[in-house]
């Protein structure tokens, strides 16, 4: 079958999206395609693929997010700010209710971050820390703990966004440390019921810089999700106050965040980038995932230097 596509980014964490409103594939297939179109060997390269599905019930559309291993989070919020972007324009609408695997989400058009960047709100409501949604096999929530049973001496905060994060505070983020655990993590210890996503996280003044080893993919330029949780964890933490904008650095950009804190119902809002760099068409074989040549369509080449530019 040819496959639509749409090569995208938020703040670094690129996806291919696709309008998947009329096509019927199962889950086994999704998965293959998207360990093809992930393979930074292959004709595309990304860290996971993205699905505007219909929506459902109170939704106007719907998101599922796929590993690059295969495998099917409950949410992405990089990719959730490309995803409702393709839905405003499919629509013709500026803002939406977007269903997601296990949780809904607000999402809304943004003034830009920058000149030529696109840009969307998101909210995610709420952020919770019961081990049962964290996924976490320990007694209590951990806070700012060291959690026994991981390799790590390091305080660790698990939140579930609802995918499963653990995050850590730290002076230097220690990369080859961060891929160490996980890497650990990856593995399917019994401390964890289905992995997690492993942050360290550095205050910077009133901001942060967040490094992320994602669940499914590796160490990736962001992680929405990830950048989510350690506003939300800076808060808990007593670090930085909630209710107050803060700027999230990455290795790939930055994103505006706000955690509400319990007062605002444990609300993260995060306004960041939805940059689209090509359209683009390919064969694939859902049955094995083998493709063809990519053919590129459109260059938005506007869009890559207008993000470039913000960067910078
Ligand atoms: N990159 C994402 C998170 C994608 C899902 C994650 N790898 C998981 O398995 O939970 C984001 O921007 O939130």
């Amino acid at each position: 079958m040819e496959l639509r596509l749409t090569k995208c980014h938020g703040s670094g964490n690129d996806f291919a999206l696709i309008d998947a409103r009329d096509l019927q594939l199962d889950d086994a297939s999704w998965g293959r395609i998207a360990r093809t179109l992930c393979d930074r060997a292959g004709p595309v390269g990304s860290d996971g693929i993205l699905l505007l599905t219909e929506g459902k019930d109170s939704a106007d559309f719907g998101m599922r997010i796929i590993n690059a291993d295969g495998s099917e989070p409950e949410t992405c919020l990089n990719g959730l700010r490309c995803a409702a972007r393709a839905g405003f324009e499919a629509l013709g609408i500026d803002a939406a209710r977007v269903r997601l695997k296990t949780s809904d989400a607000q999402v809304a058009r943004e003034a830009s971050l920058a000149p030529g960047v696109y840009t969307v709100r998101e909210t995610v409501a709420p952020v919770r820390t019961d081990p049962a949604a964290v996924g976490l096999r320990v007694a209590a929530p951990v806070i700012d703990a060291v959690i026994p049973g991981l390799p790590s001496d390091r305080a660790f905060t698990a939140l579930a966004m609802p995918n499963p994060h653990l995050i850590a505070f730290v002076d230097r983020v220690d990369v080859d440390a961060l891929v160490a655990l996980g890497a650990w993590c990856e593995a399917g210890p019994d401390l964890l019921v289905d992995r997690a996503n492993v942050s360290f996280v550095e205050v910077r003044g009133q901001d942060l810089f967040v490094q992320t080893f994602e669940r499914g993919v590796g160490l990736t330029n962001a992680c929405g999700t990830a950048m989510a949780a350690s506003a939300h964890a800076a808060g808990l933490t007593g670090r930085l106050p909630f209710g107050q904008w803060l700027t999230v650095f990455n290795p790939g950009g930055r994103v505006r965040a706000c955690a509400e804190g319990p007062a605002g119902g444990d609300a993260v809002t995060i306004a960041g980038n939805a940059t689209f760099e090509w359209d683009g068409a390919i064969d694939i074989d859902p049955a094995t995932g083998s493709a063809g040549a990519l053919k590129i369509v459109r260059q938005r080449e506007d869009e890559v230097a207008a993000w470039a530019a913000a960067r910078a």
